[in-house]
């Protein structure tokens, strides 16, 4: 059996949980990076074990990992959903992830809700996951790959609604070295003029925030600030890591 980490990830955390939960087999792995602009088509056979991880925007899947994962087939390929979150919720993340997956041929034998930090609002959940929330997920894998079987995820249809979130812009200190047009998953960045982001196809997963060298790329402080209070309440409430469905 070979482990497939099939993952899109803005900033990171996501890829390094499915990372971090995929060893815990101890089986030849293979990646799929859903935020790569050349991803294509792959089939798996009900022997093999996918693990699909996502961060939830807006309490739903990317738009864009939902557009590239139907690139996939499954033969009755059992799945484990891992799902990241910014310690405000995940609402609909689940059900929709697990609806796509199901109409692919995959059958949903697991599901985990890890609790990062917030790629937009940094304060909230900073830090995570530590070292503390890496040996408790390492105690959900244990039961949950004691326990595979199919399951039911929460969440409601129709999905949530999500109409996008902060635009990052270009400041002064860009030097122009095109490593934001390179690694944008959306291609929102012209290589030619890096200083303009397509608005209309940037999906705010903060890449490029979070990738340049020099700091360049920023969202605007002000709508962060609103955005920061808009979940205060909920986002300062401890959560922790959980197995999801039954
Ligand atoms: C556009 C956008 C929307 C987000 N929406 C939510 C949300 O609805 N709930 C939440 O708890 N965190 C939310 N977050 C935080 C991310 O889900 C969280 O930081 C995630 O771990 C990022 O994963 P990554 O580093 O793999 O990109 C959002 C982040 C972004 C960029």
């Amino acid at each position: 059996m070979s482990i497939h980490l099939i993952y899109f990830s803005g900033t990171g955390s996501t890829q390094e949980v499915v990372r971090f939960i995929g060893k815990q087999w101890d089986k030849p792995i293979q990646e799929y990076d859903l935020s790569r602009t050349d991803f294509s088509t792959h089939e798996f056979s009900h022997e093999d074990l996918c693990i699909v991880g996502v961060p939830s925007y807006g309490g739903r899947v990317p738009s864009i990992a939902i557009e590239r994962l139907k690139l996939l087939k499954g033969n009755q390929t059992p799945v484990i959903l891992v799902v990241t979150y910014g310690n405000r919720h995940y609402d609909d993340t689940f059900i929709e992830l697990k609806d796509t997956l199901d109409e692919l041929g995959f059958i949903c034998e697991g599901a985990m809700a890890v609790v990062c930090e917030h790629s937009i609002v940094h304060d909230y959940a900073k830090g995570r996951p530590n070292q503390e929330d890496y040996q408790h997920i390492q105690k959900l894998v244990e039961t949950l790959k004691n326990n595979l079987h199919p399951i039911e995820v929460p969440g409601h249809r129709p999905y949530k609604e999500f109409h996008g979130g902060l635009k990052p812009k270009a400041t002064s200190q860009c030097t122009k070295c095109g490593l934001c047009a390179k690694l944008c998953p959306v291609e929102a960045i012209d290589c030619h003029h890096l200083q303009v982001t397509d608005e209309t196809k940037c999906i705010s997963c903060m890449r490029c925030v979070s990738i340049c060298p020099t700091h360049a790329r920023v969202c605007d402080l002000q709508q962060v600030e609103v955005t920061r209070q808009k979940i205060q309440k909920v986002c300062t409430l401890y959560k922790q890591s959980e197995l999801i469905g039954g």
